[in-house]
């Protein structure tokens, strides 16, 4: 049983520069991810420079981990966040364009799932002219989300030319982990490794379980990963928002008789980014995580994109030490 919990942060407008990043540090964070569906290694230069900065500062570590495009499908050529109401009737290739593997698996009447399923849209035609949807769930749309069609697997190869180019730079950058999205198989962690090796690179793997298929498959792939990630936003499209307790649960079960480390991620303070404070329900889901044994739990949008990130930070580090505290006193 391990006595502490690594606390990650992600990269995002909210949390970049120097003293944003500081602020985290001091508040508890001690891992942070770059999730490169939004931006690039490379391009995120400014960014890990003023991570190494602040770890000089407060002479703190920071595992820096890198979270790959991998076989993920996201909304494509969308420049600015759109408002999209409900009813509203959306062409695809004018409104925003999807990857052509998409375009060619989805027919009429399919429920097309956007940004982790906060949106949602009907297929009402699909012929020579295009792809017209019905907005069925409305909000805002921002650039690069997640896209996935209800009850259809889409197979693409697990790394893109994207992530290799990822790969290539990781050691240069200080990074220490690797996200792998969307683990289908023990080949896309096979994979993974070849082209780390490759590339000289002895970071850990991290593998998202987001999938039917990479719960059907877990017990096979835990050798091939150094800690599993319950990703909750991809895992509640593909199983359900009502089953995703129990897929949850299945993960941990299997994580625990085999003692292999596990992160949750997802939603565990969104109500933070929307109101500036969690719910009663948020605060019991990060008791239990951790409670139950979870190794490192993750922040996301609460973080990357919210004005409320550092309260989000310090409610997920005081509920975390609250526990840790509580869990071993019992002991
Ligand atoms: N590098 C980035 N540049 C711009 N916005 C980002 C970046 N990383 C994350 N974000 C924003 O932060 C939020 C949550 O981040 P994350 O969980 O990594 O993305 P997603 O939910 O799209 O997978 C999203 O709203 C995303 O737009
Ligand atoms: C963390 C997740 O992945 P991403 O941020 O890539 O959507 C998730 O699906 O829960």
């Amino acid at each position: 049983m391990t006595r502490s919990i690594k606390i990650f942060g992600t990269f995002g407008p909210t949390l970049h520069t120097r003293e944003q990043i500081i602020d985290m540090i001091e508040l508890g964070m001690n891992g942070i991810r770059l999730n490169c569906s939004h931006v690039s290694l490379v391009d995120a230069k400014e960014w890990i420079d003023a991570l190494h900065e602040a770890m000089e500062i407060t002479k703190k570590h920071v595992e820096l981990v890198v979270d790959l495009k991998g076989p993920e499908i996201r909304v494509l050529h969308l420049k600015e966040k759109i408002r999209i109401l409900p009813g509203e009737m959306i062409k695809i290739e004018e409104t925003f364009d999807l990857p052509a593997l998409v375009k060619e698996k989805i027919d009429y009447q399919d429920q097309l799932q956007v940004d982790d399923g906060k949106l949602l849209f009907e297929v009402k035609k699909k012929d020579e002219e295009g792809i017209l949807l019905e907005t069925i769930r409305g909000g805002t749309l921002y650039p690069h989300k997640s896209v996935a069609i209800e009850g259809k697997e889409i197979v693409l190869p697990p790394l893109c030319q994207d992530d290799i180019e990822t790969i290539k730079h990781i050691s240069e950058f200080g990074v220490e982990g690797v996200l792998m999205p969307f683990v289908r198989s023990e080949r896309d962690l096979i994979d993974l490794k070849e082209t780390l090796d490759r590339f000289q690179c002895p970071v850990k793997i991290y593998g998202k379980i987001e999938s039917r298929q990479g719960v059907e498959n877990i017990r096979s792939l835990l050798p091939y990963m150094d800690e599993v990630v319950i990703a909750r936003g991809d895992l509640g499209n593909a199983v359900g928002l009502c089953s995703l307790p129990i897929a949850q649960h299945e993960i941990e079960t299997i994580c625990h008789k085999t003692n292999k480390p596990y992160m949750i991620v997802t939603q565990l303070l969104e109500m933070v980014s929307l109101k500036g404070i969690p719910s009663r329900a948020e605060v019991d889901d990060i008791f239990y995580a951790i409670y139950q044994g979870a190794s490192s739990i993750m922040l996301t949008g609460e973080v990357a994109n919210s004005k409320y990130a550092k309260e989000a930070m310090r409610i997920l580090c005081e509920v975390s030490e609250n526990t840790l505290q509580y869990k071993y006193k019992e002991t």
